[in-house]
């Protein structure tokens, strides 16, 4: 049993509507969603903006990298291509794997460039610690701190206001 937290973003076509596929596509593996978030571009200002949330998943039969198969299945779905130009260009779904705990709730820690965790750039990305600590309100990135600390303090904090709701926007899960 492993349980993770994965980012889904994305800026290109029906944005919510890919948010909301990958939601499905994660099956009753999901525990609980986000609010979504209308977050400007990160490491790429030339793009639209984006929406953004967290999805806390769990499988008893799933390890790490079957949670990075599974976001590669969910962006290939969405139709995603990549631009080798430009590193964080715009895309219609981005699913990275921000964290993942084993059955006793340690986190998973790897540097392995395909699948690094907890996801390197995790705790300087506002658009990921925002959605995150609504579902997980004492959460923390391992290794970096609480995400209620990061959000305030950490290198994060100056984009943590530029992270606007979207409550006229949901992401609807069954289990
Ligand atoms: N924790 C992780 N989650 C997702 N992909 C990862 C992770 N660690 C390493 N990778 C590797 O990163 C590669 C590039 O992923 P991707 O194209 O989604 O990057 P990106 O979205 O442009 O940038 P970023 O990873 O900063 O969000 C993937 O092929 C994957 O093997
Ligand atoms: N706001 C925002 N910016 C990004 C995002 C994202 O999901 N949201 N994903 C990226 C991929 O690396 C690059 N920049």
């Amino acid at each position: 049993m492993t349980r993770a937290l994965l980012s889904i973003g994305g800026n290109l076509g029906d944005r919510l509507a890919h948010l909301r596929a990958a939601v499905a596509g994660l099956g009753d593996t999901v525990l609980v969603v986000s609010g979504v978030y209308e977050t400007p571009p990160w490491g790429d200002a030339d793009q639209p903006s984006y929406l953004n949330a967290a999805v806390m998943v769990a499988a008893p039969d799933r390890g790490p990298r079957d949670w990075l198969e599974t976001a590669w299945r969910l962006e290939a779905e969405a139709g995603r291509t990549r631009d080798p130009e430009r590193r964080f260009g715009p895309r219609t779904l981005d699913v990275d794997v921000i964290a993942v705990w084993a059955d006793d709730g340690t986190p998973v820690l790897s540097d392995d460039e395909r699948l690094t965790l907890p996801h390197p750039r995790a705790h300087l990305r506002a658009f990921v610690l925002r959605p995150w600590i609504d579902i997980d309100p004492f959460g923390a990135v391992p290794g970096h701190g609480s995400l209620d600390v990061l959000l305030r303090e950490g290198p994060a904090a100056a984009d943590a206001g530029g992270i606007q709701p979207r409550p006229d926007l949901t992401l609807e899960f069954s289990r």
